[in-house]
């Protein structure tokens, strides 16, 4: 049997290009590799972000380990000096391989605060939760509703004698559900409620409750909270359950950038009532970065795997193939790795159109309120799930293995899995982006530039410009065959529409019963601006030709699978043909056979560090045998030669006479 290490040395010494130029182009730059490697360098030395035994934890070690490392983690940003959004996600991303018990603190506390504080609420609350002198959490979803916020239940109601809130859980239904970090570490939490100002209903609004006392964490008065018990994964995450009981806070703890509650009640409306879900946008933006992140690191396992990974002679006597040489094992992990890159590229399109956006809404421009929305709704479902399913096509390629806790993939796609349900169930989060799409489809005056080609009609009898295989190696025509194709849904989802109110039906009746026709069209549009940016992106790269070329044929990989897979929805109108279809097949299997000598240096580029992976198959060095085996000998089960267990059950019945 040939050396895993020694397959791996091989593999690199194929590769075409240089690694490091590809990772400074993924980290966005050689400073930002420096400012990588020296975040990583601050923590990977310490004993205390050791994942070795990780995988042996139950739910309560795993907590408690998170809680330890969170704190450790805090104690070196301070230390340090690092206060940079930026860096904390870089040390999230390819350092600290959990989910820590104070996720929901950095990424929805301390940002609500931000954006619907005053000026007076962010210097009150801000250097607090900064410090971490109280840590915070986003109290929204209740048992009864998580969707619709407007059905919420949870009232708060002023008392302008005592200038306070009054909040209670009226129902079981309304007590809040699922919150991160709220069951056993939070102190605070921003508790969306519906306001009641003399018996009128002002809709939901941010209330900062104090959950936990100072001085000893005991809930404060009024307040019932706990863990919702086990999920299918976040161990390390305490989410809970927040049940109160006439809960008094100041008129100040309501938070009033947008909308104002006065001492006398009077009450002043915000400029947009869909400012109150600011953050929820800001964490579907994350949630396309999240998945772009964790589909390269199955990427990266399955694939170095796939080179060490050996099995059946071709022919008797001879040294049997790596697996990654069989096709069928290139289907499965090449377009991985092309949605990989491609959502890179994407999430970084998403967090710089955030940004802008944001500043726009900042500076009282609420017309891009729609478009952040009408854009961000889609990309978090389509990259959460093409990314929790790209995980688990990795786990399976790696057979047997892939089936050990060892393997790292195991918990990467348990730990993923809610990111198709959490900050917007997916479907949902399509319907939004399609009510966007026929939006501007039916009003050109309010379709971003991004979206322009909306405006477009597509031709009834068009036909795609491919004459060869040689020419799907030709952006422009595999961008066009997604435009048509999201041209056509949309325009054919508004016609159902139409259909459906022209039949009688009145508007909601007829929105519902076109929901299919509204998701195909929110997929197909997301597939064409996916695919259009990373060539458009790449394109734009200064970089070698090596490099280039390789990801541009990631980029054909990725395109032709899509057009594979959705392939009735191109002959469907006889955009595309049987034999061009037969051309994009062929043509599949020839940017696997490209690709191939790159395959390692392609997922090395990431540089995720050993530790941020924790996974027995993927590490750099390839030694996938020996770490199997030395990670089962430490398993609790085996810290006795004789489980106690024979003792107790075994021994009657083996010794029993028969
Ligand atoms: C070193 C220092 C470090 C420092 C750091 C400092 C800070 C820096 C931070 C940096 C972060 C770093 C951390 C990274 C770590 C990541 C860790 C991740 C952990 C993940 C944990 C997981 C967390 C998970 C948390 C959660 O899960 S939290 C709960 C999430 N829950 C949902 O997401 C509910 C979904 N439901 C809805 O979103 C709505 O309900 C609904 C369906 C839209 C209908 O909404 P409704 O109100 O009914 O709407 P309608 O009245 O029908 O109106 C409909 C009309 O409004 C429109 N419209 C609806 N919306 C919106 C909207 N937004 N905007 C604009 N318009 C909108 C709509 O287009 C329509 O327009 P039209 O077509 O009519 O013109
Ligand atoms: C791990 C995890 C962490 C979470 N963290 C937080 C948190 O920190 N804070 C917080 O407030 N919440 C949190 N949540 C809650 C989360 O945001 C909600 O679960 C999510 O928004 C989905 O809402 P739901 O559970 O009510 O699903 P439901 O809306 O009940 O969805 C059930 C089904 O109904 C369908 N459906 C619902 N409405 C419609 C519709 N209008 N049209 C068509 N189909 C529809 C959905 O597509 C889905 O198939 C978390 C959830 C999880 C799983």
């Amino acid at each position: 049997m040939a050396s895993p290490s020694s397959d791996l040395d091989r593999e690199r010494r194929k590769c075409t290009f240089n690694v490091a130029e590809l990772t400074d182009i993924i980290n966005g730059g050689r400073e930002k590799t420096e400012r990588r490697q020296y975040l990583e360098s601050l923590v990977l030395n310490e004993p205390i972000f050791n994942y070795d035994d990780y995988y042996f934890l139950s739910r309560e070690e795993k907590y408690s380990d998170a809680v330890k490392k969170t704190v450790r983690l805090v104690q070196v940003l301070k230390q340090h000096n690092i206060e940079d959004p930026e860096d904390y996600q870089t040390l999230l991303k390819y350092v600290l391989n959990l989910n820590l018990p104070i996720a929901l603190h950095n990424s929805m506390f301390r940002p609500t605060i931000r954006d619907q504080g005053t000026d007076e609420q962010r210097k009150k609350w801000l250097p607090l939760a900064n410090d971490y002198k109280i840590i915070g959490t986003y109290a929204q979803t209740e048992l009864g509703h998580g969707t619709f916020i407007r059905g919420l239940e949870t009232t708060s109601t002023y008392d302008p004698k005592r200038e306070e809130f009054v909040l209670n859980t009226p129902t079981l239904t309304a007590t809040k559900w699922w919150p991160g970090c709220l069951g056993k570490t939070s102190t605070h939490a921003v508790v969306m409620a519906q306001l009641y100002i003399k018996n009128q209903c002002y809709g939901i609004h941010s209330f900062i409750i104090q959950l936990r006392s100072l001085k000893d964490h005991s809930p404060m008065p009024g307040v019932t909270v706990g863990d919702i018990g086990n999920k299918v994964g976040l161990e390390t995450n305490d989410n809970g359950f927040l049940a109160m009981d006439n809960v008094r806070i100041p008129r100040e703890n309501m938070l009033m950038r947008h909308a104002q509650v006065y001492p006398d009640g009077t009450y002043r409306k915000p400029a947009n009532s869909k400012l109150v879900y600011g953050t929820m946008v800001l964490l579907r933006a994350t949630v396309v970065s999240e998945s772009a992140t964790n589909l390269s690191k199955a990427a990266t396992i399955a694939i170095r795997y796939s080179c060490v990974r050996r099995q059946t002679e071709a022919k008797p006597g001879e040294l049997e193939p790596q697996i990654i040489d069989y096709v069928t094992q290139q289907h499965k992990l090449v377009p991985q790795l092309a949605t990989a890159y491609a959502f890179a590229w994407i999430a970084r399109y998403m967090m710089s159109t955030y940004h802008a956006l944001h500043a726009d809404i900042e500076s009282g421009h609420l017309g891009a309120l729609q478009e952040l929305h009408g854009i961000s709704s889609g990309l978090k479902a389509f990259t959460a799930e093409m990314s929790v399913s790209g995980i688990e096509v990795c786990r399976r390629a790696c057979g047997g293995h892939g089936f050990s806790a060892a393997s790292g993939l195991v918990s990467m796609y348990k730990d993923r899995l809610p990111s198709c349900t959490y900050e917007g169930e997916n479907t949902v989060l399509y319907l939004q982006t399609a009510r966007f799409l026929l939006k501007c489809f039916r009003q050109p005056s309010i379709t971003p530039s991004s979206m322009s080609y909306i405006q477009v009609k597509p031709l009834p009898g068009a036909r795609w410009g491919v004459k060869s295989p040689e020419d799907l190696m030709k952006p422009i025509l595999l961008v066009e065959a997604f435009e048509h194709r999201a041209q056509r849904t949309i325009k054919s989802a508004a016609q159902f529409l139409e259909s459906q109110i022209s039949q009688g039906l009145d508007t909601s009746e007829a929105m519902n019963r076109s929901g299919i026709e509204f998701v195909r069209c929110a997929k197909a549009h997301c597939y064409y601006f996916v695919t259009r940016n990373f060539f458009q992106s790449t394109a734009l790269l200064k970089c070698s030709k090596e490099i280039k070329e390789s990801l541009l044929t990631l980029g054909v990989v990725f395109a032709l699978n899509g057009i594979a897979d959705n392939s009735g929805e191109f002959l469907e109108d006889c955009f595309i043909t049987g034999t061009q279809m037969e051309f994009v097949r062929e043509r599949i299997l020839y940017c696997y056979k490209q690709l191939r000598p790159n395959l390692v240096g392609l997922v090395d580029a990431f540089a995720f560090a050993d530790q941020s992976l924790n996974s027995a198959l993927g590490a750099y060095d390839g030694d996938v045998y020996n770490r199997l085996y030395n990670w089962a000998k430490r398993a609790p089960l085996n810290k006795t030669d004789v489980h106690s267990s024979y003792h107790k059950y075994l021994k009657p019945i083996l010794k029993s006479k028969i």
